[in-house]
């Protein structure tokens, strides 16, 4: 055959081949996607303009009624229906900490009692014994106190400062130090009361879901969990994106463009639907593993993650991530040896308790810290109460 017919043949299958690929790739992410993910709201489709407003008034709704159901529920809850959780045995095999403060600016959402009524829903999840003991630690006391915490005191334990130690770290303090200390002296009294083998803090708006205790006995029962200073239980979802700078998500995100573009041209090496014909190839596996990455990016990772859901033993475990703390796990005497550290060091802001645990933990020889995903509770807490809050909060 003349060259130049070899020439043009090739170029005439490359040019269709290309045209096939921008075109499936157009109808996917401009047509497809874009009418499947516009209300998803960590997916590059979602509208904000159009849904956020909405949906977060409905979040807010939620939230509120919620923390009237559980108003409600602690008034009337008898204290002897619930006192099992004032009974403590030494040396658990996990402690629940819930370090609260007072919240006024969200006083009728009442974090605290929603998540301590679901604490005790989910607490007899793993059979016949409890999954651990609780303790509520009010991090306020004296003339400001903590209406929830108050209400809690029949039904569980709940320890405070000394009023004279509160007033003065109040005057003396920035609001984050002030956090950080009385994250410390939460995860002191925990350590000191029962000495227990593991220990989870979890912040007042931190509400577990239902397989919170079955997910942490599974990863209590993982070697790694040994060698840990803590494991992360929550990271805000809005920055759960491959598009961040988190080096395991990069191989995940390519190992998951892979996997996809492999599955797809091994069960269709012929393929050939709108006379596409494909042939397994190098270039044909480079357009399918971008293709797939960039799906997984757009619809959103996060949602991706939920599907891990379906087995304790499918949650990921990987290097801690910065921010965030609402949720902790302290394997061992880690609680203990983490209050050691944070004491040593100063919050402000900009650098509060969760990069200084973050930095720590990096610092530290032979310390290493983890996350787990997805997430084992729901963050709540709309209005925070160490930082300054818009009127109506919204969900980004
Ligand atoms: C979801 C999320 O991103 N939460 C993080 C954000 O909290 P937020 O800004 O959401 O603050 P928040 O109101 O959730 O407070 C965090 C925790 O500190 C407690 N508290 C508050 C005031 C006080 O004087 N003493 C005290 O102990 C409070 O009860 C709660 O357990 O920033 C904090 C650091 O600043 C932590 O990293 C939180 O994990």
């Amino acid at each position: 055959m003349p060259r130049w017919k070899v020439f043009l043949s090739q170029y005439l299958r490359w040019s269709s081949t290309v045209t096939q690929a921008l075109a499936l790739s157009i109808i996917t992410f401009c047509v497809i996607f874009p009418l499947c993910c516009h209300r998803l709201l960590y997916s590059y489709y979602f509208i904000k303009s159009m849904y956020l407003d909405s949906m977060s008034e409905v979040v807010l709704r939620e939230s509120l009624d919620r923390g009237q159901e559980a108003l409600r529920f602690w008034q009337s809850s008898s204290t002897t229906a619930s006192s099992r959780f004032n009974n403590f045995t030494q040396h658990p095999e996990l402690l629940v900490t819930v370090v609260t403060a007072r919240r006024n600016e969200a006083r009728d959402y009442h974090y605290l009692l929603q998540v301590m009524l679901q604490l005790s829903n989910i607490v007899g999840s793993c059979g016949e014994q409890e999954c651990a003991e609780v303790l509520v630690c009010d991090v306020e006391s004296g003339p400001q106190e903590n209406q929830d915490a108050k209400l809690l005191e029949s039904h569980f334990r709940v320890v405070r400062r000394l009023p004279q130690e509160q007033q003065s770290i109040r005057e003396r303090i920035n609001t984050f130090e002030k956090e950080k200390r009385d994250y410390v002296f939460c995860l002191r009294r925990g350590w000191e009361l029962v000495k227990p083998k593991n220990m989870v803090v979890l912040e007042d708006d931190a509400l577990p879901r239902n397989d919170f205790f079955i997910v942490i006995k599974d990863l209590l029962s993982r070697r790694f969990a040994l060698h840990t200073l803590y494991i992360k239980l929550y990271h805000p979802e809005r920055l759960q994106r491959y598009w961040n700078p988190e080096p395991y998500r990069i191989l995940e995100w390519v190992g998951l463009g892979l996997v996809g573009a492999t599955a797809l041209l091994l069960s269709f090496p012929y393929w050939n639907p709108c006379s596409f014909s494909f042939t397994l190839s190098a270039t044909h596996l480079l357009f399918f593993t971008l293709y797939f990455m960039t799906a997984a990016e757009l619809l959103g990772r996060h949602y991706l993650l939920e599907v891990r859901r379906i087995s304790p033993q499918l949650y990921a475990i990987s290097p801690a991530t910065e921010c965030c703390t609402p949720a902790m796990l302290f394997p061992g005497d880690a609680s203990f040896r983490v209050a050691e550290y944070l004491d040593s060091s100063f919050c402000y802001k900009g650098h509060a308790k969760d990069i200084v645990l973050y930095q720590m933990a990096r610092k530290v020889p032979g310390q290493r810290s983890h996350s787990v995903e997805p997430n084992l509770i729901t963050h709540i807490g709309a209005y925070s109460s160490v930082r300054a809050n818009p009127s109506r909060p919204k969900l980004l």
